[in-house]
């Protein structure tokens, strides 16, 4: 499929819809709701109603054929057909949602599969993530490449979309990195790599996965959620979250692995499977695989 794929344009333009709106809610849901996600993560008030936001706007999307959120257990059936004539969407509806306390970045991450949920990377059409920084920003990739537009809201429950970018691609000298999990949590052959990477990039780490993906997509250099020792798959969903940001990072002309092999070749076994993530420049991801591969 192309960018010019109407069904993969719609979804994009009801994600673009809702941000405003989304980001006009998110004041006053800097507080947990009470329950607790299929990973077994505290849901705040912001993520479930984001959740039910798209869940409606993409539900109503012609050739959505599946909802699947990182918020419930189950893919909400919006019509079936997928790899047929539909699609199915993958949400994250709040990624980097402990940072609405701190009032730091966060954003939304859409993954459009052409198969029904669990799927591996290739099964992907499209993705991109909307970040809530400073401004809103749409990211989208497609078979075209990748691209960024200023979304803002028009006052009337319309947006205008600007493309500040049309064909992103990774700065071919890195010069930022950022790695989550407790350090001491890290594996020793995770720990040896990061602590030469730490000699030659900058730290850029801000505990929402969109916001430092798109300094490393911005800057060039690596992002990591890694596995660790008490917690070999890491944090990141497979589905939700590793799947799209690898899609867009290697369209954007990076790589995307599990620390063994490329992200989108991974199998899933579940829709809330967790994987480790290391991605951006290619060099820096085939050095961290050589590194956890010496171990
Ligand atoms: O707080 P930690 O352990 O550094 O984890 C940060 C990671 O967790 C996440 O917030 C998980 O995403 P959710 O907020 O969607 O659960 C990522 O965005 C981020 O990379
Ligand atoms: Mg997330
Ligand atoms: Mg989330």
């Amino acid at each position: 499929m192309t960018e010019t794929d109407p069904i993969v344009e719609a979804i994009f333009d009801a994600v673009a819809v809702t941000a405003p709106e989304i980001r006009a809610a998110l004041p006053g849901r800097r507080v947990e709701s009470g329950t607790d996600n299929p990973s077994g993560e505290s849901v705040m008030a912001g993520d479930l109603y984001a959740d039910e936001l798209l869940a409606d706007a993409l539900t109503a999307v012609d050739g959505v054929g599946s909802f699947v959120s990182e918020e419930r257990e189950a893919a909400v059936d919006a019509g079936g057909g997928v790899g047929e004539d539909a699609y199915a969407v993958a949400i994250d509806p709040l990624d980097g949602s402990s940072n609405l306390r701190s009032n730091n970045a966060m954003g939304t991450v859409v993954g459009v599969y052409d198969a029904p949920l669990p799927a591996t990377g290739r099964d992907l059409v499209a993705a991109g993530y909307v970040l809530y920084g400073p401004i809103t920003t749409m990211i989208v990739a497609d078979d075209d490449g990748v691209r960024e537009e200023v979304v803002e809201g028009d006052g009337d429950g319309g947006v205008s979309r600007s493309v500040v970018e049309d064909d992103l691609r990774l700065p071919e000298d890195p010069l930022v990195y950022g790695f989550g999990g407790r350090v001491p949590d890290w594996p020793d052959d995770f720990t040896a790599y990061a602590r030469e990477i730490e000699d030659e990039l900058k730290l850029r780490y801000g505990g929402a996965m969109v916001g430092d993906v798109n300094q490393v997509l911005t800057y060039g250099g690596i992002f990591a959620y890694p596995a660790l020792v008490d917690a070999p798959d890491g944090k990141l969903r497979l589905s939700f979250e590793a799947n799209p940001i690898a899609y867009i990072v290697e369209k954007a002309g990076g790589a995307a692995s599990n620390g063994e092999t490329d992200i989108l070749d991974v199998e899933s076994e579940g829709v809330h499977d967790r994987i480790p993530l290391y991605v951006g420049n290619e060099a820096l991801v085939e050095r961290l695989e050589d590194a956890l591969a010496n171990e």
